[in-house]
C-alpha cells in the first residue's frame, strides 16, 4: 500500500503521519508532501522509528513523484481556523489549493482514494468532485470528505456523560462538517437513554465541538491530535477495505441524493472503495427535524463548491 498525505508537516499531518508509520501495513509505503521547508526533516524524523513502513519527503516541485502510484491520499493541506471564525471562512483561502491538489491526483494516481479533511468539508469535497469531473475521471466511490472526528467525538461525549467506555458505544453522525449539518443519531445509541435535555445538550455539545477545541487553543489552531487520530482509523479502514476485508465507516459522500448530493452516512468499504451506501434507518422526530432545517444550509455549501470549480 502506497498512502500519500498532503499538507504533512501541519499539525493534523505530523499526527497523522506518526500514526501512519507505526500502524500502517508493513511494507507499506508513506509520501509525505507540503510546501512547507521542514517537510523533508519531518520525513527523516519519522524514518527512524523503526516499523516495516517506509518513508519519503517531498517539498514544493514534488507532488507529482509523490502521488505516483498512491492507493490511498490524504489531504489536511490548508489554513485551519481561529477564534471567531466559521469553517466557510476558510473558503476563500482552502478552495484554490484543493482544487490545485486534486488536478495532480487526476493526473497522477486517479484511481486513489481520496479523503478530503481540508476545511470546509461540505464545500472542499464538491470542489474536487467537480475537478475530477473536468478531467474525466471522477468515481464517486473513491472521494470521501473525512467526518470520523465527528463520530469519535459523539462516543466520547456519550462515554463520558453516561459513564461507558467511549469504545464500546456507536454513535451514527450524518449529514455534514459544521455547524448543524452535523447531525448525531442519538437515538441510535445502543444500550444507552437520554432525556430530551441530553439530547439536546449533547447534540449542541458533538456539533460545536470544533469551536470548543479553537477556543481553548486561542489562536493557536483547530484540533489536530483528535484529527490525526479520526483520520488515521479513516485510512485503516480505506486500507482494509482494499486488502478484501469488510469494513463500514462513516464519511461525507455523493450517495443517492435524497438529502442533498453529498452527505454524510455510513459506507461499506472494499476494493474499490465504496462498494455499498448503508441506510441510516429512522430518525426521531428531533432529528428528522434537525436534518430538515439544516438541509438548505448543506445544500449552499455544495453549491458554492460546486461554482468554484466552475468559473
Ligand atoms: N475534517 C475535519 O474533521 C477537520 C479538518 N480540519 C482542517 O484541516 C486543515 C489543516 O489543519 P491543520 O493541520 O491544523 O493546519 P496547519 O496550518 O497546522 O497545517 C496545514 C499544512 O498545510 C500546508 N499547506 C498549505 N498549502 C499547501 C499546499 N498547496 N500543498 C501542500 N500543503 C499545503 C501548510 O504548509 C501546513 O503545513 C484545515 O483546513 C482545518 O480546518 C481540522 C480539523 C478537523
Ligand atoms: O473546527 C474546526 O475548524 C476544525 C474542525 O473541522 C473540527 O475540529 O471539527
Amino acid at each position: 500500500m502506497k498512502v500519500a498525505v498532503l499538507g504533512a508537516a501541519g499539525g493534523i499531518g505530523q499526527a497523522l503521519s506518526l500514526l501512519l508509520k507505526t500502524q500502517l501495513p508493513a511494507g507499506s509505503d508513506l509520501a509525505l508532501f507540503d510546501i512547507a521547508p521542514v517537510t523533508p526533516g519531518v520525513a527523516v524524523d519519522l524514518s527512524h522509528i523503526p516499523t516495516a513502513v517506509t518513508v519519503k519527503g517531498y517539498g514544493q516541485e514534488g507532488l507529482k513523484d509523490a502521488l505516483a502510484g498512491a492507493d490511498v491520499v490524504l489531504i489536511p493541506a490548508g489554513v485551519p481556523r481561529k477564534p471567531g471564525m466559521d469553517r466557510s471562512d476558510l473558503f476563500n483561502m482552502n478552495a484554490g489549493i484543493i482544487k490545485n491538489l486534486i488536478e495532480n491526483i487526476a493526473d497522477t494516481c486517479p484511481k486513489a482514494l481520496v479523503g478530503i479533511i481540508t476545511n470546509p468539508v461540505n464545500t472542499t469535497v464538491a470542489i474536487a468532485a467537480e475537478v475530477l469531473k473536468k478531467k474525466g475521471v471522477y468515481d464517486k466511490n473513491r472521494l470521501f470528505g473525512v467526518t470520523t472526528l465527528d463520530v469519535i467525538r459523539a462516543e466520547t461525549f456519550v462515554g463520558e456523560l453516561k459513564g461507558k467506555n467511549p469504545e464500546d458505544l456507536h454513535v451514527p453522525v450524518i449529514g455534514g462538517h459544521s455547524g448543524t449539518t452535523i447531525l448525531p443519531l442519538l437515538s441510535q445509541v445502543k444500550g444507552v437513554e437520554f432525556s430530551q435535555d441530553e439530547i439536546e445538550s449533547l447534540t449542541h455539545r458533538i456539533q460545536n465541538a470544533g469551536t470548543e477545541v479553537v477556543e481553548a487553543k486561542a489562536g493557536g489552531g483547530s484540533a489536530t491530535l483528535s484529527m490525526g487520530q479520526a483520520a488515521a482509523r479513516f485510512c485503516f479502514s480505506l486500507v482494509k477495505g482494499l486488502q478484501g476485508e469488510n469494513v463500514t465507516e462513516y464519511a461525507y459522500v455523493e450517495g443517492d441524493g435524497s438529502d442533498a448530493t453529498y452527505f454524510a452516512q455510513a459506507v461499506r468499504l472494499g476494493k474499490n472503495g465504496i462498494e455499498e451506501i448503508l441506510p441510516y434507518g429512522t430518525l426521531s422526530a428531533f432529528e428528522e427535524k434537525a436534518k430538515n432545517d439544516m438541509l438548505d444550509g448543506l445544500k449552499k455549501d455544495i453549491q458554492m463548491g460546486i461554482d468554484f470549480a466552475n468559473q
